[in-house]
């Protein structure tokens, strides 16, 4: 997907959520679990039910991992389910990833081309070469970690080497790297006060947000820093839209978390 058609999307739906799909079989209804794929039922619940809301999916590849050959068939059975049925939608596959050259040119094939993902979420602390196989795909896009909603965070990204916060430098950097146009970039919710310093060294580039929700970031804190005229951010929820019941509603009582989500978006824009 062009960045272009997903500006596009954003402003048809008056949305820019981004919906995490990280499936956790003991907290999904224990019904669902009787399914011969009871991630992939969760996942088709939840996007039947929330699609209209949404303009992204984000699924962490560690919630499919964790369970094996069938989460990775369960993650491929929703990719190719978004795909077939709502090309519209922007894909995630969070995977934090990033390594020499050559085994980052086999990740980015396995999530662009095998799965068919329009992004995946990069470590950038391998450095450039590590990074450049992914942004040589055309109308994909590599979202690469600024500064994380965790707490840890701290520990290295804000800390100052060579008289700039590392998280600044790997926005700057990243800017000179070949087909950086193809670059996004995480930034927690959590750290909404750091968006405008931000936003001077990416004006034009997307951001991904995750830690809305669970982990207690402001959705409008995070949009009056962090937005640009083409809005330019995703804003990812995941345990607050796909737990908010775990009885038979919990489809329903997920889109209703995503309208709400959707409705102080749609005051934003
Ligand atoms: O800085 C980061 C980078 C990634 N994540 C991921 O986003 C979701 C957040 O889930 P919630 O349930 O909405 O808290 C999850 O997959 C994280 O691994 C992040 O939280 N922070």
């Amino acid at each position: 997907m062009t960045t272009e058609q997903l500006i596009a999307e954003i402003k048809k739906k008056k949305s820019f959520l981004c919906i995490g799909l990280d499936v956790d079989l003991n907290k999904i209804p224990q019904y669902l679990l009787k399914e011969d794929d009871p991630i992939f039922a969760f996942n088709k619940a939840i996007i039947d039910a929330t699609h209209h809301l949404c303009v992204a999916y984000k699924p962490n590849t560690a919630f499919y991992e964790a369970y094996g050959i069938k989460g990775w068939q369960a993650l491929e059975k929703t990719i190719k389910y978004l795909n077939k049925n709502h090309p519209e939608i922007f894909t995630i596959a969070d995977a934090k990833r990033g390594d020499i050259g050559n085994t980052s040119t086999m990740y980015a094939k396995a999530f662009f081309e095998d799965l068919g993902f329009d992004s995946v979420t990069v470590a950038p602390y391998m450095g450039k070469d590590s990074v450049e196989p992914f942004l040589t795909f055309e109308d994909k896009h590599t979202i690469l970690l600024a500064l994380t909603s965790n707490q840890g965070a701290f520990d290295f990204q804000t800390k100052t080497v060579d008289g700039i916060e590392l998280y600044k430098q790997v926005l700057k950097t990243s800017k000179s790297w070949q087909n950086s146009e193809n670059l996004m970039y995480v930034v927690g919710a959590t750290k909404a006060e750091y968006l405008a310093d931000i936003r001077q060294i990416i004006p034009n580039s997307f951001l991904l947000v995750p830690g809305v929700g669970a982990q207690g970031g402001n959705l409008q804190e995070v949009c009056k820093y962090g937005m640009n005229k083409n809005i330019g951010l995703l804003i990812n929820s995941s345990r607050g839209i796909i737990y908010a019941s775990n009885d038979n509603n919990f489809a329903k009582a997920a889109a209703n978390k995503a309208l709400e989500l959707q409705q102080q978006m749609a005051e934003l824009i």
